[in-house]
């Protein structure tokens, strides 16, 4: 059982029921902090205990495939310095938060190894990977869910459904050379990351944890051990939080977390600190403003651009139903690029919209397919797509957006098509990733904030154990298991006939298992009956 601490203040009613993490993170700095954008936010898996402080060098970074970092910083010779005295000596308000701010790095690089682990979703790296990456993904719970009567079925459903849809992933996959980019471009980011931590004195080592795909997260959390990590700061790279995403990802992480507190003391004493999401920070949205703005450039008449936001959707229940935050952050997120594109003098016309939905239930409206064909009638020539989900290429942008939404465009009465290129290693973005890294390094291991310097800080903490709590506590509720295959030619028509094929299947699944005949046994799927 792990040790839960709750953040004191208003967020926990807000809580109780829902992933409501901007409710609850806005009302932790609605008063304290000067901007919005500067907020990152962080929280603990488990509670922390004291951490051993053992100071090696840093500088030689490795992965999973040892990374190269030039970084030479390494253990601190000189003992912690006192923050206070600098604060009482700064000139100027601002030049204290800044001296103090280098202070508390000092503080927290001094005897310590300090790790980042990046979370990513991981993709297929081969044709022959896209089954059981597949499968990987719908074994996830947080990505089908079925009702808690049904949970033994998790497996043999993902084992069909990745089987049914593996074809079609495959063509996917296939044109754009065989295999996702992901894991290139996450252990580049990686690498980025860490040389831009150098830069700013922070020696670390970054670690990338795949949720569905090579490197899993398991393995960068024996590394982290093997390296003797003291502080890790976990980073998931999705700027918005999701119950799909981050919030799977934070899950097992915390799974792995507990199965080995009991035996494993390093763990025990690792300290760690988690960001949620960073959807609101002044890099990433200037990053993503200034991205936007160069390709409206290449338009014959910029001004005219429609800026089409494009992100991953999510069925509707994960909102409306588990209280995901996914939706009110992309919104906001969009909001805040917008402003800052105002700021630089652009006042083009903007629109959001989801893309990627699979099976029969209602995901997030609108759709990008449907509000493309919509902006053509409505006599619109010229759109620029933006992926915003996501901070890396990968088959929904190179594939999605830039093939089956582009021909969708111009065959809807769009002339002019263009499309904002993912983030990757953009160097504000990562200084920017870096700097979040950095403000969270405080909080690392952090445990009660009772008191009022922590309550006022720029980076609230909570626990994303009451998080994971309060959702298990939605899940009976949650909706039917998403599908993959589609029948018929309206929508409602699809969406019954996926749930008549559903409840086929389940029968089926059921009748295998209690009889031990069928398709799946046959197959070797399932184990034959004792
Ligand atoms: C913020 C980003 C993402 C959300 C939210 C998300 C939710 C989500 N996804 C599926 C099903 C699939 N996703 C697949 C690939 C995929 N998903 C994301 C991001 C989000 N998913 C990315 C970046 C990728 C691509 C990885 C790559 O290899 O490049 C796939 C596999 C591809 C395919 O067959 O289409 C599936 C399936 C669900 C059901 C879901 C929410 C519940
Ligand atoms: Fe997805």
């Amino acid at each position: 059982m792990l040790h839960v601490r709750l953040a004191p203040g208003p967020a926990p009613r807000n809580l109780s029921r829902r992933w409501d993490t901007s409710a609850y993170l806005h009302s932790w700095c609605s008063v304290p902090c000067p901007s919005r954008l500067s907020l990152s936010r962080t929280y603990s898996i488990k509670s922390s205990l004291i951490g051993s402080a053992t100071g090696l060098c840093l500088g030689q970074c490795c992965r999973i495939k040892p990374l190269s970092c030039k970084c030479k910083l390494g253990r601190s010779s000189q003992p912690p310095p006192d923050s206070r005295q600098h604060f009482s000596a700064s000139s100027s308000a601002s030049e204290a938060v800044l001296t103090a701010q280098s202070d508390i790095r000092k503080l927290f690089v001094a005897n310590e190894k300090i790790g980042v682990l990046l979370l990513n979703l991981g993709g297929p790296e081969t044709l022959d990977d896209v089954q059981p990456f597949l499968f990987n993904l719908f074994a996830d719970p947080d990505i089908i869910r079925l009702p808690r009567a049904f949970r033994f079925l998790q497996k043999p459903l993902a084992q069909f459904i990745s089987v049914a849809r593996a074809p079609k992933s495959k063509e996917g996959y296939a044109s754009i050379g065989g295999g996702s980019p992901l894991r290139q471009i996450t252990d580049a980011q990686g690498e980025a990351l860490m040389e831009a931590l150098c830069g700013k004195d922070i020696p670390a080592k970054v670690y990338v944890g795949m949720r569905y795909w090579h490197p899993f997260t398991e393995e960068a959390i024996e590394q982290i051990k093997k390296d003797g990590i003291t502080k890790l700061v976990v980073l998931p790279l999705y700027p918005q939080f999701s119950i799909s995403t981050s919030g799977s990802s934070l899950r097992l992480l915390e799974s792995i977390f507990s199965c080995n507190v009991r035996e494993d003391e390093y763990l025990v004493n690792m300290q760690h600190t988690v960001i949620p999401s960073w959807y609101q920070r002044e890099g990433y949205i200037k990053a993503m403003a200034t991205l936007i703005e160069k390709e409206l450039l290449k338009f014959p008449k910029p001004q005219k651009v429609m800026i089409f936001f494009s992100a991953h959707g999510v069925p509707l229940a994960y909102v409306e139903e588990a209280g995901d935050p996914y939706k009110a952050e992309m919104e906001e997120c969009v909001d805040l690029i917008m402003e800052e594109l105002e700021k630089r003098g652009m006042a083009n016309p903007s629109t959001l919209a989801y893309q990627s939905r699979v099976g029969p239930v209602e995901w997030l409206k609108p759709y990008t397919d449907e509000t493309i064909i919509a902006l053509g009638q409505r006599g619109v020539k010229s759109l620029l797509a933006v992926p915003i989900s996501f901070v890396s290429e990968h088959i929904e942008t190179l594939e999605e957006i830039d093939v089956e939404y582009k021909e969708l465009a111009l065959q809807s009465g769009i002339k002019h098509w263009g499309r904002v290129p993912a983030l990757g290693c953009e160097p504000t973005f990562i200084s920017d990733l870096a700097d979040a890294v950095i403000e969270s390094l405080p909080y690392v291991g952090a445990m009660a904030v009772s008191n009022l310097e922590a309550r006022q800080s720029l980076v609230p903490l909570g626990s994303v154990e009451e998080l994971l709590a309060t959702y298990d506590s939605k899940r009976d509720m949650l909706p039917p298991p998403v599908i993959v295959w589609e029948w018929g030619w309206t929508k409602s028509a699809e969406t019954w006939n996926g749930r008549a094929a559903m409840l086929a299947v389940l029968a089926l699944l059921v009748l295998e298992v209690t009889t031990g005949q069928g398709l799946l046994h046959q197959w070797g799927i399932l184990p034959p009956l004792p």
